[in-house]
């Protein structure tokens, strides 16, 4: 079956956060990304979601790389290519390297618009069959430890099933300390978003005492042999993000011993395909993965939650309800978390539709592109 794309609209949105998010590289307020919708000109529309900062922090991308990425090569390769089912689409985009934020954000058009011509949910197309997943949420880093205290208590009455609190050096050991001793059996895990290097080796042996799930990159962003050095020597599972941005990176990582869980981003590792086989290596393997975000709007949430009926996503990941980033979410219905789960809709594609008065709102450029 043919996915015939004739056209796609590339919409840029602004949004502002509810609440800043601060991490150990900087402070965010709002969320800058590309909404693209891809059409097949037989009524069928998928959608796609951008995930790069304005600024290159977290990985090399920005949301301007990813419109020149988007604009001068990838759609392109589209308009000269026939495409029969999304595993394609890596496979026409090989020859651009990295940038896989750029890939994954028109991949996932492109799978949201075979889902809905086959009339199945993107969940289905994928070969998840969760129809609710767990989920946790991810605090930035708070003035006060006070304060870090209080939204815990919010996030964990409102039942979210873990709860991954940033550090960074000086905001680390003592905070979750006071964590531990606040909320004894919550489940806790610490993200330093590669905030130390070996010569803390000491101090990180610390976190053995605060029965942590996990701690997330706290090494080098494109490490995998530090990592393996620093896993043998403490007993908290150390979990890979940012050096995670294909299947490549996960068998060495594996090979090394360098973690014991993977945090899977679809769009750093370039798209649904890619994050899927990655999810099928671990499954063979016995790797504990996650879903992690990227502060998505909507449609990058919707993808997320599809990515999450996988079976082997065993542990509760960071794609929290629209209304604690949000005050307006750009879909109809917003995604709900009730007692720490998100039911996945039974409808075709992503299962929700966009708001387009909130679209509207938002979208501060927009591009067509006939293919
Ligand atoms: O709620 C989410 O979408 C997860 C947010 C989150 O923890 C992160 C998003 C982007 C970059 C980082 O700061 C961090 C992460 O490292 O996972
Ligand atoms: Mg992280």
């Amino acid at each position: 079956m043919e996915v015939p794309i004739q056209k796609i609209t590339m919409k840029r949105l602004k949004m502002r956060l509810k609440t800043p998010f601060a991490t150990s590289f900087g402070t965010m307020r709002h969320k800058e990304f590309f909404l693209l919708a891809a059409s097949d000109g037989e009524g069928n529309t998928g959608y796609g979601e951008s995930a790069a900062f304005t600024e290159p922090w977290y990985t090399e991308e920005t949301v301007e790389t990813t419109r020149h990425m988007l604009e001068d090569f990838l759609i392109p390769i589209l308009g000269e290519n026939k495409v029969s089912h999304p595993d394609e689409v890596s496979e026409l985009f090989r020859p651009i390297r990295r940038n896989n934020m750029a890939k994954a954000s028109v991949e996932g058009a492109v799978w949201d618009l075979y889902a809905k011509r086959k009339g199945i949910p993107l969940a289905e197309a994928l070969g998840g069959k969760k129809q609710k997943i767990d989920v946790g949420v991810s605090l930035g880093i708070q003035p006060t430890v006070k304060d870090t205290l209080e939204v815990m208590e919010q996030y964990l009455e409102e039942g979210y099933k873990r709860i991954k609190l940033k550090i960074k050096p000086g905001w680390d050991i003592d905070v979750l300390r006071e964590v531990r001793r606040r909320f004894p059996e919550a489940p806790i895990m610490a993200d330093a978003n590669s905030a130390y290097t070996l010569e803390d080796i000491d101090h990180l042996k610390q976190l053995d005492d605060l029965d942590l799930l996990m701690i997330e990159q706290p090494l080098g962003a494109d490490d995998i042999i530090d990592h393996a050095k620093l896993q043998r020597v403490i007993q908290t599972p150390v979990c890979l993000d940012e050096s995670i941005t294909s299947l490549e990176d996960v068998k060495k990582a594996r090979e090394s011993g360098s973690c014991q869980v993977i945090n899977i981003k679809i769009s750093r590792v370039g798209g649904l395909t890619e994050a899927r086989k990655i999810h099928d290596f671990c499954q063979r393997q016995g790797i504990r993965v996650w879903c992690g975000g990227m502060l998505e709007a909507g449609v990058g949430r919707a993808h997320n939650i599809a990515l999450t009926t996988l079976p082997q996503f065993l542990l509760p990941g960071d794609t929290s309800g629209s209304s604690r980033y949000w005050e307006k979410d750009i879909i109809k219905p917003e995604v709900v978390v009730t007692d720490g789960e998100i039911s996945v809709l039974d409808r075709p594609g992503i299962g929700y539709e966009l708001d387009e008065e909130a679209v509207r709102r938002f979208t501060i450029e927009e591009k067509v592109f006939e293919l």
